[in-house]
């Protein structure tokens, strides 16, 4: 039984998969304190947030057992990402749910703008009857600029289309083949600041938008300007907005979203050139009750087939990309866990290379589990597959990856390299078609060996008896080999063995073995569990 804590008001309806399943126990528990919930919250294994509750890192520290924080929105900004991420805790959102409530919201936002709708039904209801204070303006062959050309700006952008708007876009993620297709006209920031007559924000806030439109933005507008915010309270900076409107420097605004909310403390909403709403974008039955099956159903599906859809801080997963990966997500994560008992010391860098077909592939999910393999050994069971790269950077360890599609002997090929100042180890590692994965290679030294539980790994000279005498040894210890491999580069040369035994060697086997003459060294690898 899964225990799932819904802490801001979400549509009951929508989250019906989830209350109605057998394996899901959920508790609606809204208005929370931040200490109420610390109380509560490490019996909870997902939390289910909308826009209202913080989630803080005492939350998160106190969230024992917790797996998943879901949103049900879009923008995560009320969830401490960076901390759920190095606790473990996957964030998921919803992130189209309310993509058409935020659009129309928007378009409403305008054309109330534009039309002077709430100062004019304010007017009338105050027993005037004023038709010239609000005349308005048409939006037909306007120009709108919008920055952010996501779900809900091209949105939008489509929307003022058909109100025979002309569009300019801002956004780094907008290809020139899509611009043309939409039939919008890719701009910079300072081309929407001079030539748009309307203009709507629709990105994420982040040290790049926040404060994207500010004076300077401002003084280059057209003194006409007409400007809304729907997306995230900052990307405009708001003073800078009272700036320009007092100065004449813009027409008007109108906003949905503020830097501090609930908005009850800022000139913004009392100023006679803005009009304001209290967060609604989101706020239609539909998009609630979207937002909350999204939610529900991915929570279910995360605990029941491990399937990731719109992880916030994670690769998307699924248990079917993981199915077919697997052979090379089990291999990679013991790659990493022979490397670092190899290696011994820490490293200071992992180099990871992918050849062959994986280099094509989404290799996201096969990196995080080299980097579990390399750090499990310190770390323990508190590494997982969303913390793995943040938990690396913490240990000191940067990592690199190179992809390429030539094959290197193998169709597939994944090499993990630990380096630090003195030195590195390199190990290569396949999936055989019909021999499943396989470690091949070690250092310069070419091997063929299915990584076991227990196994050594001995540098030695390459001459006769040598092999005779070890497992000699080793039965005197009561110890079967399983199996041995040779690598060698020339004969008589160094040679590498790599033995999978049935048992544990002990201190003392090893010292017994270290005695064979032409031993240089013993590696004792013990895995997690054999592939
Ligand atoms: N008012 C509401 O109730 C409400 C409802 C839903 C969404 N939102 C907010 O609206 C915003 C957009 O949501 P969405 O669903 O369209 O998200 P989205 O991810 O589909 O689109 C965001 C777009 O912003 C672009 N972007 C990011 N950084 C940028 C930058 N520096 N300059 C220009 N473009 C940049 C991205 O490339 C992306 O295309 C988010 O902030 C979201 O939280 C608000
Ligand atoms: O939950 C809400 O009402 C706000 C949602 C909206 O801001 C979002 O980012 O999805």
């Amino acid at each position: 039984m899964f225990k799932v804590i819904v802490v801001d008001p979400i549509s009951e309806e929508g989250l019906k998969s989830l209350t109605d399943h057998e394996q899901f126990e959920v508790d609606i528990n809204t208005g929370l304190s931040e200490s109420e919930l610390i109380n509560i919250i490490d019996s909870y294994d997902a939390l289910i947030v909308r826009s209202q509750t913080q989630i803080t890192p005492p939350i998160l520290d106190a969230a024992k057992n917790l797996r998943v924080v879901a949103r049900a929105g879009v923008g995560v900004d009320n969830i401490d990402i960076n901390y759920a991420t190095k606790q473990g805790i996957l964030v998921i959102n919803a992130p189209d749910g309310n993509t058409i409530s935020a659009t129309e919201h928007s378009m409403a936002m305008i054309l109330s703008m534009a039309r002077n709708i709430p100062e004019a039904h304010r007017s009338l209801q105050d027993g005037n009857w004023d038709r010239k204070k609000y005349r308005g303006t048409e939006l037909y062959k306007k120009t709108l600029g919008v920055i952010g050309a996501g779900r809900i700006g091209l949105g939008v952008a489509k929307r003022a289309q058909s109100f025979g708007m002309n569009i300019l876009a801002f956004d780094p993620y907008l290809s020139s083949d899509d611009a043309k297709r939409l039939e919008i006209t890719r701009a910079t920031v300072d081309e929407i600041a001079e030539q748009a007559d309307f203009i709507t924000v629709h990105t994420p806030l982040t040290p790049k938008t926040k404060g994207l439109v500010n004076e300077d933005f401002f003084n280059k507008a057209k003194p006409n300007l007409q400007i809304i915010n729907v997306a995230r309270g900052g990307i405009i900076d708001e003073d800078a907005l009272i700036k320009a409107l007092d100065e004449g420097k813009i027409e008007k605004a109108a906003l949905d979203v503020f830097t501090e909310e609930p908005a009850n403390n800022t000139p913004l909403t009392q100023h006679e050139k803005i009009i304001v709403t209290p967060h609604l974008g989101a706020s239609t039955i539909e998009a609630q009750e979207k937002v909350a099956v999204s939610v529900a159903n991915e929570i279910i599906d995360i605990f029941e087939n491990n399937n990731v859809l719109h992880a916030v801080n994670a690769p998307q997963m699924s248990g079917e990309v993981e199915e077919e990966l697997r052979p090379f997500v089990e291999l990679s994560r013991t790659t990493g866990e022979v490397g670092i008992q190899l290696f011994e010391k820490g490293p200071r860098e992992l180099k990871i290379k992918y050849h062959g077909e994986i280099a094509l592939d989404d290799t996201s999910l096969i990196t995080r589990q080299l980097v579990m393999g390399v750090l499990q050994q310190d770390l323990g069971d508190h590494v997982n597959l969303i913390n793995a790269l943040v938990l690396l950077n913490e240990q000191g360890v940067t990592y690199q990856i190179e992809k390429n599609s030539k094959k290197y002997g193998f169709s597939n090929y994944i090499e993990l390299e630990l380096v630090n100042k003195e030195h590195s180890i390199k190990i290569g590692s396949t999936v055989l078609n019909g021999y499943g994965p396989r470690i091949v290679r070690i250092n310069d030294y070419p091997v063929d060996f299915k990584p076991e539980k227990h196994m050594l790994l001995i540098h030695h000279n390459d001459q006769p008896g040598i092999v005779g005498k070890m497992g000699q040894i080793l039965g005197e210890h009561g110890i079967n080999i399983a199996s041995m491999h040779l690598g060698r580069h020339s004969i008589g040369g160094e040679a590498l063995m790599v033995l999978s035994i049935d048992d544990e060697a002990s201190e003392e086997t090893i010292a017994d073995l270290f005695a064979i003459e032409g031993f240089q060294s013993i590696n004792k690898v013990e895995l997690n569990q054999s592939l």
